[in-house]
C-alpha cells in the first residue's frame, strides 16, 4: 500500500539531499517527518538542523499536532508548516492556528478516493479523517491560506498526478493549492503548470527527482 509505514525507500542523508536541491536552484524544500506522521517517533532535532542550514524556504510537515509541536516547528525558522492529522482530528485547534498564523500554516489534504467519496486520510494515512469537501469548507471558513493536496493512491508511484482531483479542489477554494504526489516526468509538471490560472501555485516533487527521472534544473526550466 502506498504510504504504508516501513515501505519507504531511503535516499540518504536528509541534509546532504536538501543542500543539493538548494544548489540545484530549489526555492522551497518540503520536509516531512515520516516517523512523526506515523506516530512512531520524532526527528524534530534533525529537521530543525536541516532547516537551519538552508537558505531556501522550508515547509515542515509531519507530527505537527498541538501547540508544542507547532511552536517547535515554527521556531526552526521554516517559512511554513503543513498540518495533517490535527486539521482533521482537532478542528477547533486547527481552525484557531490557521487564523492566528496566516501564511505560515498550510493544511495538507491527503485524499483517498473511495466508493464513499473523497475521503481524507489521517495518522500516516491509516485512519479516515472525514469528507474532503466538508473539511475544505470548514478550513476555508476558518481562513486557511493554502492547501497541499495529495492523492494518496498516487504518492510514490510515479504514475502521474491526479489533475482531476487538483482541478476539483481549485474549483472549490479561493486559497492557493499545491500539488503533491505522483509526478514522474517534466511533462507532468508542465501539465500541472496549466492549472495555475485555477489557483495551482506549485508542485511538490519527490521520488521522480531521487530516481533521477529528470533533474531539478530541467524541471525549473520547463515551468519557468
Ligand atoms: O509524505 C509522505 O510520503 C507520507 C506518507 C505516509 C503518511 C504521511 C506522509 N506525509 C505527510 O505527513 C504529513 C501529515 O503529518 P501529520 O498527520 O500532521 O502528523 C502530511 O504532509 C502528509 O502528506
Amino acid at each position: 500500500m502506498q504510504g504504508a509505514a516501513g515501505s519507504e525507500t531511503s535516499y540518504g542523508d536528509p541534509l546532504e539531499a536538501a543542500l543539493a536541491w538548494q544548489r540545484a536552484g530549489a526555492e522551497w524544500v518540503h520536509l516531512v517527518d515520516l516517523d512523526a506522521a506515523f506516530g512512531r517517533g520524532s526527528n524534530r532535532e534533525l529537521l530543525a538542523e536541516v532547516t537551519g542550514k538552508l537558505d531556501v524556504k522550508v515547509e515542515l510537515s509531519g507530527g505537527i499536532r498541538d501547540d508544542a509541536s507547532l511552536e517547535a516547528a515554527l521556531a526552526t525558522g521554516c517559512a511554513r508548516v503543513n498540518l495533517g492529522t490535527a486539521a482533521l482530528e482537532n478542528p477547533q485547534w486547527a481552525d484557531r492556528v490557521v487564523a492566528e498564523y496566516g501564511e505560515r500554516v498550510a493544511v495538507g489534504l491527503d485524499v483517498r478516493i473511495t466508493e464513499q467519496g473523497h475521503r481524507l486520510a489521517a495518522r500516516g494515512w491509516t485512519k479516515d479523517g472525514g469528507d474532503l469537501w466538508e473539511v475544505l469548507a470548514r478550513l476555508d471558513a476558518a481562513g486557511c491560506r493554502r492547501y497541499v493536496v495529495t492523492d494518496v493512491s498516487k504518492d510514490g508511484t510515479l504514475q502521474g498526478p491526479n489533475t482531476e482531483l487538483l482541478r476539483a479542489v481549485c474549483d472549490r477554494t479561493e486559497a492557493p493549492v499545491i500539488a503533491s504526489g505522483g509526478v514522474s516526468s517534466v511533462d507532468d509538471l508542465v501539465e500541472l503548470s496549466k492549472l495555475a490560472p485555477l489557483g495551482l501555485e506549485g508542485s511538490i516533487v519527490g521520488k521522480a527527482l531521487y530516481a533521477q527521472n529528470f533533474t531539478l534544473e530541467e524541471a525549473l526550466a520547463a515551468v519557468s
